[in-house]
């Protein structure tokens, strides 16, 4: 029986692809062999021995510690896209909030008092406070043009806008998937200075701290809309803040609250909404479920952010999965003491990522306790399991 300790709310369609028979799961449960979690951080937390795997049910990992859990031999998952639309579309209604002033209008709506004629007569009194502006003609800059980065791209074209992307690190596949309307920038710099809007797309990573920082508001034109569905870090709300109460930046728009945003007339701070639909839940549950499923039970690796990706056919007999760290030799030392017990190899794959290796070992015949134990003390073993 696997378990499986659950961090967060994992909807129950992924839950599903772990069958009972095979798999105890609970929000507290003993020598779990894996993890599933959303935005639980994982820093502090005391990681169990027994832990084999993590899945992450969405996309960005900073909740958890992914080096210490590399060093540990424990294998990290995430479910790249599979919230991507979802975020999409709160993108689309963040700029369309920040360009037509819905926050403080709603608000006004909502505290005017009276009969209704006298109601009517003073929204059409106020409404002239809360004008807006359009979204085709204006440009778009979009930082970071993953799974979430293109879809807005793409959808704001759509809309009639001009868009302007950044991601020096965009992928074959991603670029084959964005409309070559979209526009390249050379550096962030770049961008910045020439668009209306700018919405953040990247992980939060030491070099994506305060992208938005008060040099880069100055280079801004004025009255522009900022969005931030990334994370909370990538800019520098303080330094937004001023630029607000300054008349530099038009709106705000995030999904991370802070007790500075809260006073503000021009931000809108969603409770960490993005990926909280039905779809994104379920689909990133599945994915995660699946994929850490295979993982326990075959060894395979499919998206994970540490382990390199490994897929091998099962074949008669019992299978090893070997994690080590990325030297010289350690297939020679793994396979040697396969071979002094006289164990035929039937198939095997090695591949790395990194600092760390990853093996796949079929064997006909069994690994018993003393090689077991002699696998586990080569130098520079991580983790070593017996898959039947
Ligand atoms: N608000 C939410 O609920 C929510 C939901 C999903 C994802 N997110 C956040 O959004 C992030 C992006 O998600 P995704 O699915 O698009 O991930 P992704 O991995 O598909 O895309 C991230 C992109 O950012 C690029 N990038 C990295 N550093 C960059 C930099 N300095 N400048 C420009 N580009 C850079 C990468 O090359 C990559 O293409 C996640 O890491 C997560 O933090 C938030
Ligand atoms: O699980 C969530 O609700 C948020 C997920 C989101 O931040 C992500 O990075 O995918």
């Amino acid at each position: 029986m696997y378990k499986v300790l659950t961090l967060n709310n994992i909807s129950l369609a992924g839950l599903e692809r772990l069958p009972r028979d095979k798999y105890e799961i609970a929000s507290e449960i003993g020598h779990p062999d894996a993890v599933l979690v959303r935005s639980t951080k994982m820093h502090e937390m005391e990681i169990p021995d027994s832990l084999k795997a993590i899945g992450r049910a969405g996309a960005g990992v900073n909740n958890i510690p992914v080096d210490k859990m590399s060093d540990q031999g424990i294998a990290v998952f995430n479910a790249p896209g599979a919230n991507a639309n979802a975020v999409k579309e709160l993108v689309l209604a963040g700029m369309l909030m920040g360009c037509r002033n819905i926050g403080p209008a709603w608000d006004f709506a909502r505290s005017v008092e009276g009969t209704d004629a006298e109601i009517n007569k003073a929204v059409e009194a106020g409404k002239k406070n809360f004008g807006g502006f359009e979204l085709p003609g204006r440009t778009l800059g979009v930082i970071g043009l993953g799974a979430i980065g293109r879809n807005v791209a793409n959808m704001a074209l759509q809309l009639g806008m001009r868009v302007v992307g950044f991601d020096p690190g965009i992928t074959v596949e991603g670029a084959w998937q964005l409309s070559s309307e979209v526009e390249k920038a050379g550096s962030m710099d770049e961008l910045v200075s020439k668009v209306d809007f700018i919405t953040f797309h990247v992980p939060l990573v030491d070099a994506t701290r305060n992208l938005i920082n008060a040099e880069r508001l100055k280079m801004m034109r004025d009255g522009v809309v900022i969005l931030n569905f990334a994370r909370n870090g990538i800019i520098d709300d303080e330094a937004v803040s001023a630029a607000i109460k300054a008349g530099k930046v038009y709106a705000y728009v995030c999904d991370f609250p802070s007790n500075l945003l809260k006073d503000h007339e021009r931000v809108v701070a969603l409770p960490h909404l993005g990926a909280s639909t039905v779809e994104a839940e379920e689909n990133c549950a599945i994915m995660v479920a699946e994929q850490v499923r295979d993982y326990l039970e075959h060894g395979n690796i499919r998206n994970s952010v540490n382990f390199p990706e490994v897929y091998m056919e099962r074949t008669e007999g019992q299978r090893i999965a070997i994690v080590n760290r990325n030297e010289p030799n350690m297939v020679g030392q793994i396979t040697s003491v396969l071979a002094n017990q006289n164990l035929n190899i039937v198939d095997m794959i090695n591949k790395s990522r990194g600092n760390l290796a990853y093996n796949l070992i079929d064997i006909d015949g069994n690994v018993d306790d003393t090689m077991y134990e002699q696998l586990c003390s080569i130098g520079g073993v991580l983790k070593v399991r017996l898959i039947d």
